[in-house]
């Protein structure tokens, strides 16, 4: 299991400013100093966090894994095919939303997917990652479609409003890692996740790999320091 710290937020600071600090390359080169196995970075359409120069300098700093979240928009397909990260992990986005609200809708993109954007990304030699719920459905069309890695999306687990519901959301996120596992993919795991419910998470949830973590952890951070965080979230994954 390994941590992949996402640095949006770092962002989120440095542009309330419009100065240059903090920098994303440096914080992604101070979670790496303290253990993490790499980082993750949303460039979003509107540019709101990371930007097209952050990309690139991440490229350049970061030793460990590289995953580039984003649409699948031809516009971003081409930044990643230039930066060329170890790990191309799609996502749903909306202009309005917060934050990711929910996994890709399988049935929907399907076509368009097999059509436009595996053979766009196939053969660059980035491995793809889909952001999914633990929908059975969802995993096998994924797995259809070639895609080697699925990330669960931990955010109707972390966000459940009481223990029955977050109890049934283990068992899918359980069950989803077993069915994974079996298609011989990659099983991945984020959003949401904090200090209290990773344990949770990893104590119920088999074959994970990449967890990755942003906006709680670059949060604490401000109190506890960014290596200080990182490691006591790698703590919790080494037990
Ligand atoms: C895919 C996911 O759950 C998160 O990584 C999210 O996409 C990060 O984007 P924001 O940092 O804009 O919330
Ligand atoms: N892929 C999930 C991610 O990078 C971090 O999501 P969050 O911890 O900021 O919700």
């Amino acid at each position: 299991m390994q941590l992949l710290v996402n640095i949006d937020h770092v962002a989120t600071l440095r542009n309330a400013r419009g100065e240059g600090y903090p920098d994303p390359a440096d914080a992604a080169t101070v979670c790496e100093q303290a253990g993490a196995s790499g980082i993750v970075f949303h460039l979003r359409r509107d540019r709101r966090h990371i930007r097209d120069e952050d990309v690139y300098r991440l490229k350049k700093f970061v030793k460990g894994t590289l995953d580039f979240e984003m649409s699948a928009s031809d516009e971003m397909i081409e930044i990643c095919k230039d930066v060329e990260p170890h790990l191309c992990t799609l996502v749903p986005e909306g202009r309005e939303e917060l934050t990711t609200e929910g996994g890709l809708d399988m049935k929907v993109i399907f076509n368009d997917f097999k059509n436009r954007v595996f053979p766009a990304l196939h053969g660059s030699g980035i491995k793809i990652s889909l952001f999914l719920d633990p929908n059975p459905e969802d995993i096998e069309l994924a797995h259809n479609l070639g895609a080697d890695a699925i990330e669960l999306h931990t955010g109707t687990f972390a966000n459940a409003p009481d223990e029955d519901t977050q109890q049934k959301e283990l068992e899918r996120l359980s069950e989803a890692a077993e069915l994974i596992h079996n298609l011989g993919m990659i099983v991945n795991a984020g959003h949401g996740l904090n200090l209290q419910n990773l344990p949770i998470l990893i104590d119920h949830v088999n074959h994970l790999e990449d967890i990755s973590i942003g906006h709680a952890l670059i949060s604490k951070s401000v109190f506890w320091g960014l290596e200080r965080t990182v490691k006591e979230y790698l703590k919790i994954m080494n037990k």
